[in-house]
């Protein structure tokens, strides 16, 4: 290939040497040197082209889109062009869809190259792509052989074919051209084969202008890509501008932290120097603060010690003026009371001596001046009213002396509590004070001078209560240990009928009752009636209570605690008041327990403990009966009584025997045993009126501080009613009842009247009656015995008051025991 310039490059777009006519056909533009030579018969071409057009289906590259097969319209093979059939084997060609890029890139190269020609831009479009298409126009289409090559059925190699093609290459169907275009002789150029290239090249120049309306589109969205770009490249520096300022800010921030390391370590080192500073610091500080401390320390320690023996010195002080006070207190309380025993015991003994002495001589009286009894019964009543009176200042003395031991009791209590809180004081004190030491051992001894003071004061007091209860006995057995009182019992509202019942000395002794008795018929012919008197221990009129009869009772009581058996009976007829002074509410028997357990209490004191036992039996028609068992067992079970000589005491089997461990129990043993004998009244009417009821107390003492012990009965006796048989009139059952009643009686004056007489061992017929069985260590010996009689105020029942009143006489006439005291009875 020639190499030419540009420009006329683009004077032969096909890149071939421009047949020899062709210059003949462009028109020179003289204005434009650079301007391509439009030929005119090209231009001729292209009009008749274009006034064809409209006739003509869509442009060639319609159908080179729309026919990628370049098969030919069959319309327009009807009417061709010129133009067309010149066009025609190539239209085939161009219509091939793989040509047109290169096509579009050649119009492309040649826009953006300006003047630069179609047959450069095929050349190298050729040359780059024809490899790759089959249907590319070569320039071997338009070389020294003009025909289409697609027209060679079996293309020889030529002088042109360089590339080494295989023969499948161009072995292509047969066309149109190839059956009415055979194999043509080879010719330069033809018209028509200008016209077709005009064609072509106005097809391509049509196709180039729309490329480069194409072209300008893209070089403005070029433009555009190029404008952002520019912006991003902006963007892109700025960016890059910036990373370089965040490169020298770290930098810069490494090199400060760097230098802030430097300086943390430079602080570092500081701070340790300064810690280490601080810390010899604080530990010099340290070794003075405690230096200090310790200086405090000891002189905190020498002021406690200051204040520890000034304490020590006051508590001393404090010590020896309560031991010096407590010792005055303690001497002085010896004292008073040494003075005190001294005294009560000169009294005592002087008081012992003068009844020593009243005693003996009223005995040398007795003896010497024996026909005088009278008067002399009258001087032992003066002498026991003397002794009694002496007895009631010995009690009160006694109670003053206890009040006294009580006191002192108190002070040495409250020696002991501030002995104790002075011992607490030295304790605490710790001291070893020998003068503390002696003043504590002083506090102590007069302390245990004290407690042998308060014993010995108590032991006083005991010895005086053995004495009291000597003396006590003794009066006792002055009195008579058989003692006979009479209690006339006032008219009810309904009794109109009173009998004449007079009580001569009820203003001073009253110890006498007088009975005016029935009326007589005298030898005269003239009525008569006959006082009778009688004198016993004393005498109660209707007005009297029962707590004045208890009064005069209560010294028996207190002789049962103190050891002896005591028997109180009431004796008389039917309604005389029996039950009433014994069993009510408050009668002997409520009293005589109250008394009991008030005296055991106060007893305690004195080191006595009593047991209390208490039991209720009945004897009816000679049996006995258990008043506190069950009321079906009345009249069955049988109960037996046991005696003991050696102890004197006596024991019931198979009846219950209640615990007094209350003054409340008495009531509960009183109601059951009302109750019994409420039951038995439904077997026998007034079968409590037809009985003996026995109520007795046994009371047993020891003392655990003298050893000593007290084995004491009360027997309290509800007699049956004492009526005569011929008065009674009873029959059967009723009269069996009144044999027994009255045997019994008998049988008790029979023993009391033994007991009476004066000979020594006498048999006592205790076992003639079951009650004087059941009361035999109550009666006799040792033992104390009162009987109340009780007299009816009514005019019927005079006989049996006089017959009662006799009867008490003889008992009252009874000397049991040391003393003897008799009383006769007048009329
Ligand atoms: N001192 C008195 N004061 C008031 N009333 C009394 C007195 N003594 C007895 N009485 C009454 O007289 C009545 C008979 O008394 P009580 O029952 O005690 O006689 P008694 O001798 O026990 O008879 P009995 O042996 O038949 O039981 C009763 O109503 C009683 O209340």
């Amino acid at each position: 290939m020639d190499s030419v310039n540009e420009n006329q490059t683009f004077a032969k777009p096909s890149g071939l040497k421009p047949p020899s006519k062709l210059p003949s056909l462009f028109k020179e533009d003289p204005t434009s040197p650079t301007s391509i030579p439009r030929p005119t018969g090209l231009s001729e071409l292209t009009d008749a082209m274009q006034n064809s057009r409209g006739a003509m289906g869509p442009p060639s590259y319609g159908s080179i889109k729309h026919k990628p097969s370049g098969l030919p319209e069959p319309e327009s093979k009807q009417r061709k062009t010129l133009a067309e059939r010149a066009v025609e084997p190539f239209g085939s060609r161009i219509a091939a869809p793989q040509s047109s890029r290169p096509i579009n890139n050649a119009v492309k190269n040649a826009v953006s190259n300006g003047s630069r020609g179609f047959s450069n831009s095929l050349s190298r479009s050729t040359s780059t792509r024809a490899p790759k298409h089959k249907t590319t126009i070569s320039s071997s289409s338009v070389g020294h052989n003009s025909r289409p090559v697609s027209a060679q059925p079996a293309r020889p190699k030529s002088s042109y074919g360089s590339h080494n093609r295989s023969r499948s290459q161009y072995q292509r169907p047969a066309t149109s051209m190839a059956q009415h275009d055979p194999e043509p002789e080879p010719q330069v150029f033809d018209d028509t084969r200008v016209a077709s290239l005009e064609a072509q090249f106005a097809a391509w120049k049509e196709q180039m202008e729309a490329d480069m309306d194409k072209q300008s589109k893209v070089q403005e969205s070029i433009d555009l890509y190029k404008t952002k770009n520019a912006a991003l490249e902006d963007s892109c520096t700025e960016y890059k501008r910036l990373l370089e300022e965040y490169k020298t800010n770290i930098a810069d921030l490494k090199s400060l932290n760097s230098t802030i390391s430097m300086e943390l370590e430079n602080v570092k080192r500081s701070h340790s120097y300064e810690v280490d500073d601080l810390r010899r610091k604080y530990q010099n500080d340290m070794q003075d603060a405690f230096d200090r401390r310790k200086r405090d320390l000891e002189r905190a320690r020498d002021e406690n010690k200051d204040l520890a023996e000034k304490i020590e010195r006051e508590l001393k002080a404090e010590i020896e003026k309560l031991l010096k006070s407590h010792k005055e207190e303690l001497e002085a309380l010896e004292r008073r009371l040494k003075a005190e025993l001294e005294e009560e015991r000169g009294k005592r003994q002087r008081e012992q001596q003068d009844v020593q002495k009243e005693f003996d001589s009223e005995l040398r009286n007795a003896r010497l001046e024996a026909d005088t009894k009278e008067r002399e019964n009258q001087l032992l009543q003066g002498e026991l009213t003397n002794i009694k009176a002496e007895l009631d200042r010995e009690r009160l003395l006694k109670n003053a002396l206890q009040g006294q031991l009580t006191d002192a009791t108190t002070i040495n209590l409250r020696l002991e509590a501030s002995n104790k809180a002075m011992k607490e004081k030295i304790d605490f004190l710790e001291s070893d004070s020998q003068a503390q030491s002696s003043a504590f051992n002083e506090l102590h001894r007069r302390m245990e001078e004290a407690f042998a003071v308060a014993e010995a004061a108590q032991e006083k007091l005991r010895q005086e209560e053995t004495l009291r209860r000597k003396l006590h006995n003794q009066v006792q057995e002055l009195k008579g240990n058989i003692r006979v009182m009479c209690r006339v019992r006032p008219a009810h509202d309904s009794e109109t009928d009173p009998a004449k019942i007079g009580f001569p000395d009820a203003d001073t002794d009253s110890k006498e009752v007088a009975v005016q008795g029935p009326e007589k018929i005298s030898a005269m012919g003239t009525n008569i009636t006959q006082t009778y008197s009688y004198a016993f221990d004393r005498v109660f009129s209707p007005g009297s209570q029962n707590a004045e009869v208890f009064e005069e009772i209560s010294q028996l009581v207190q002789s049962a605690l103190d050891g002896y058996n005591v028997c109180i009976f009431c004796y008389g007829q039917t309604g005389s008041g029996k039950t009433f002074t014994m069993s009510s509410a408050d009668g002997m028997i409520p009293r005589a327990t109250a008394q009991i357990y008030a005296e055991a209490t106060r007893l305690q004191e004195k080191g006595w403990q009593y047991k209390m036992e208490g039991s209720f039996v009945e004897v009816y028609n000679e049996t006995y009966n258990d008043l506190l068992g069950r009321s079906e067992d009345l009249d069955k079970k049988k109960i037996e009584v046991r005696h003991d000589p050696t102890k004197k005491q006596t024991t019931l089997e198979n009846a219950v025997a209640v615990a007094l461990d209350g003054p409340d129990r008495v009531e509960e043993i009183l109601q059951r045993a009302d109750k019994n004998r409420t039951v038995a009244a439904t077997k026998a009417n007034m079968r409590s009126s037809r009985s003996h009821s026995v109520f007795i107390l046994k009371l047993v003492g020891e003392n655990s501080v003298t050893g000593e012990r007290s084995e004491g009965t009360l027997n309290l006796v509800d007699l049956a009613g004492s009526e005569r048989l011929d008065h009674s009139k009873a029959e059967g059952a009723r009269l069996k009842e009144t044999q027994n009643i009255n045997k019994s009686l008998s049988c008790l004056g029979d023993v009391i009247n033994a007991l009476g007489s004066s000979k020594e061992n006498s048999h006592i017929p205790y076992r003639n009656s079951r009650l004087t069985y059941l009361l035999q260590y109550s009666l006799g010996g040792n033992s104390k015995t009162l009987m109340f009689v009780m007299v009816s105020p009514l005019q019927a029942h005079l006989q049996e008051t006089i017959t009662s009143l006799k009867f008490a006489t003889k008992v009252h006439n009874t000397h049991i025991g040391t003393a003897k005291k008799q009383t006769k009875a007048s009329g």
